[in-house]
């Protein structure tokens, strides 16, 4: 469990993070979204110990990172995936990370079994692409198979395979029942890895949500097609739903929920061909709350 209560951290005059609340929970893992300069990497450090902060205190397992009595065990987390010496090799800077941790050396072919480097553990690491990098990183953060995992902006740099093995990866850890927390700037890759939502902006919380929650509250009416528009206009209006018809065809209702459309149609014996629940695109949602949050925002000819 990851608990941030209260966090603000100050670098001079800038506020990176600014009162920040939320609890990470085990067996899902928990999307921490944010544009560039909200504060993520703040946070994570903070967390992990990294960077002190300025009030408030984030907690691992109920204690702060430094009191943790064995922190390899307690939390793993990949931050900066390039900073392994070249000359080194896989087997031998994690057997080092191991020793220094008191975690028996055998692990470290586990956990590069695990994440596929097995036929490169002897192989020095000046010579791995950014995507064994990213998978050494991983391994280090679970050598001491931690119960808390920290990945900062994992899939940056990667390509399709590589995204879609962290996105599987991440998936299992939680189910394992571990609590992973999971950093991006990108919603479309929270969209299809993440169970709930932590998004801040400019240091602050914007939402805590599950992605179903966050889907449901940018819901944008109910399409239906039905051969009889007219009447089934004149029913959801008298029930006091809106009727839009988009470019599409079809009606899009509004203020009526899927089950009521479908009962009402039923009783005036109107034949429905589709009802479906419409959202605007997660992405879309998050552009919106984000909005006026980004660090460095274009100008857009005064829309807003
Ligand atoms: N060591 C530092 N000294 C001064 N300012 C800092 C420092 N670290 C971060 N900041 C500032 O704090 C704010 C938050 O930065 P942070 O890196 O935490 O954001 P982020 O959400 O991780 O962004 P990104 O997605 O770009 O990595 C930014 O305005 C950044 O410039």
């Amino acid at each position: 469990m990851i608990e941030v209560r209260e966090l603000t951290k100050r670098y001079g005059a800038t506020t990176a993070v600014d009162g920040l609340s939320f609890t990470v929970r085990p067996g899902t893992v928990t999307g921490f979204l944010g544009p560039n300069g909200a504060g993520k990497s703040t946070m994570m450090r903070v967390l992990l110990g990294l960077d002190a902060a300025t009030s408030g205190e984030a907690l691992v397992n109920g204690g702060r990172y430094t009191e943790l009595r064995r922190p390899m065990k307690t939390v793993g987390a990949l931050l900066d995936a390039g900073a392994v010496h070249g000359g080194r090799r896989a087997f031998d800077h994690l057997g080092w990370m191991a020793r220094g941790s008191g975690i028996p050396v055998r692990r470290v072919a586990e956990v590069l079994e695990r994440v596929g480097l097995a036929g490169v553990a002897r192989k020095r690491v000046g010579g791995f692409s950014l995507g064994m990098r990213q998978r050494l990183g991983i391994a280090a953060a679970l050598l001491g198979d931690p119960e808390v995992l920290v990945f900062d902006e994992p899939v940056n740099g990667l390509d399709p395979d590589g995204v879609r093995w962290i996105r599987e990866l991440v998936r299992a850890l939680a189910a394992e029942g571990r609590t992973v927390l999971v950093s991006s700037h990108l919603m479309g890759e929270m969209e299809l890895t993440a169970d709930r939502l932590i998004i801040i902006g400019r240091g602050r919380l914007i939402a805590d949500t599950s992605v179903r929650e966050l889907a449901d509250r940018f819901r944008r009416g109910v399409l239906v097609r039905t051969p009889r528009p007219a009447d089934l206009t004149a029913v959801i209006a008298g029930a006091g739903g809106g009727v839009d018809v988009p470019a599409g065809g079809g009606l899009t209702v509004t203020g009526l929920e899927v089950d009521a459309i479908g009962d009402m149609a039923a009783a005036h014996g109107i034949p429905l061909y589709e009802v479906t629940p419409r959202s605007a695109s997660l992405e879309e949602a998050y552009m919106e709350l984000t909005s006026g949050d980004t660090e460095f925002a274009a100008e857009n000819g005064g829309t807003r």
